[in-house]
């Protein structure tokens, strides 16, 4: 059978799913050969990308690959498309990049598909870089309306709450709005160009000031350096506000919402959130650690939970998907979930079996929660 007979039939999201399949994996070589070309023939790209470009390579090919999962699910799609075209802002990317980057993608792609590129393949990738191009694009026009590309903010409080998690409170330069449950990316003045993404761990306070959980993980240049090297007075970037883990303030279901180590930041402010309006939904927030010592927050989930009578904490040392299912059942909740990939991919996956819709689960991206 050729490849224009097997083909036949196959429809763009298929075809597009297909490719990936092939490519992953040999994702490496198709990314390094990528950026080759890349910054071969647009050299001015290669001052939006860090020195060192290791965990850079495998980003692109998450993206792709979260793209390709997204494609029977237009909206949400759009929502990840339009977030990337935002925080894209940041690196210096303007529109015209855009075209460079789509025919050094589709000769890496068609390089490495080997016999699973084909003309209708090739076009499926020109019709859906287009319009994956396209929706960037409008999101980081349209922000280029109301937002700088970046903000600088000042580090003005460093408090160590255990060996390894630092809260870190920072004084953006210029106004920074954002929902509680949303994340950023920083980029520290030790490692330029290299941004990790955090969420923000209160809601919008009065004196603008927004504040951060991180933890220093072994090999983690941003999260090490943020946690052991940083002091009040240094400054650093912020990309703009991102993610759609917030609370449907419209609707009426109680909220269940776990948070694991660090992730515990974002449900943190969305308590904060809940209380601002008032609501009398029912929160129900587990927050696990590994060890006792590593709940670090407790002592002030505790102090929310003796003003707020809607909400109840439940601290669970170990294994937190399986604490949360011996309570349920919570088919009745919207539940939230932040914390390691394993551990919100097997909550999803508990969750789930245990009759909670999956419209009704929300958490963020696992791609950007990568340690690092
Ligand atoms: N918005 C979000 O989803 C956020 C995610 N994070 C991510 O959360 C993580 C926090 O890391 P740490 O503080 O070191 O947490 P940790 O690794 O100490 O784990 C915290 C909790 O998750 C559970 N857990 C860990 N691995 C698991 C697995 N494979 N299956 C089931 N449960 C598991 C642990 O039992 C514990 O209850 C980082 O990966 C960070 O990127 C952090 C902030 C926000």
């Amino acid at each position: 059978m050729t490849n224009a007979q097997r083909d036949e039939g196959l429809g763009d999201a298929a075809l597009i799913r297909r490719t990936l399949e092939y490519v992953s994996p040999v994702a490496d070589e198709a990314t390094g050969y990528f950026y080759a070309l890349l910054f071969l023939h647009h050299p001015h790209t290669r001052d939006m990308f860090p020195v060192a470009m290791d965990t850079q390579r495998d980003r692109l090919f998450k993206a792709l690959l979260a793209a390709g999962l997204l494609l029977e699910e237009p909206d949400r799609l759009t929502a990840f498309l339009r977030d990337l075209g935002r925080g894209h802002r940041k690196y210096g990317t303007r529109s015209p990049d855009y075209p460079a980057v789509g025919q050094c993608l589709l000769a890496a792609l068609a390089r490495y598909a080997g016999e699973v590129w084909s003309p209708r393949t090739e076009a499926a990738w020109v019709r859906a870089y287009a319009a994956i191009s396209q929706t960037m694009i409008d999101a980081a026009e349209e922000d280029a309306l109301r937002n700088p590309p970046w903000w600088l903010a000042e580090i003005v409080s460093h408090e160590a709450r255990t060996t390894d998690v630092a809260v870190l409170i920072v004084r953006p330069e210029q106004p920074y709005a954002f929902t509680p449950g949303q994340y950023t990316a920083i980029e520290t003045p030790w490692w330029p160009r290299v941004w990790r993404h955090y969420s923000f761990a209160t809601a919008p306070r009065a004196d603008g000031l927004l504040s951060f959980h991180v933890r220093a993980v072994p090999a983690g240049w941003v999260s090490t350096s943020l946690v052991r090297r940083a002091r009040p007075g240094d400054v650093v970037r912020l990309g703009p506000p991102l993610g759609s883990m917030t609370v449907d303030h419209t609707a009426a279901s109680d909220l269940l919402c776990l948070g694991g180590g660090t992730g515990i930041a974002p449900i943190r402010a969305m308590v904060e959130d809940v209380a601002r309006h008032g609501s009398h939904r029912e929160m129900q927030v587990f927050y696990g650690a590994r060890r006792e010592d590593d709940l670090y927050d407790l002592e002030n989930l505790r102090r929310f939970e003796r003003a707020y009578s809607w909400l109840t904490v439940h601290p669970v040392v170990g294994a937190l998907p399986e604490a949360v299912s011996r309570r349920g059942p919570w088919t009745e909740y919207d539940a939230y979930l932040a914390g390691p990939p394993p551990m919100v991919r097997s909550g999803v996956r508990i969750l789930t079996e245990g009759g909670v819709p999956a419209g009704a689960i929300r958490h963020d991206d696992l791609e950007h929660l990568v340690r690092d």
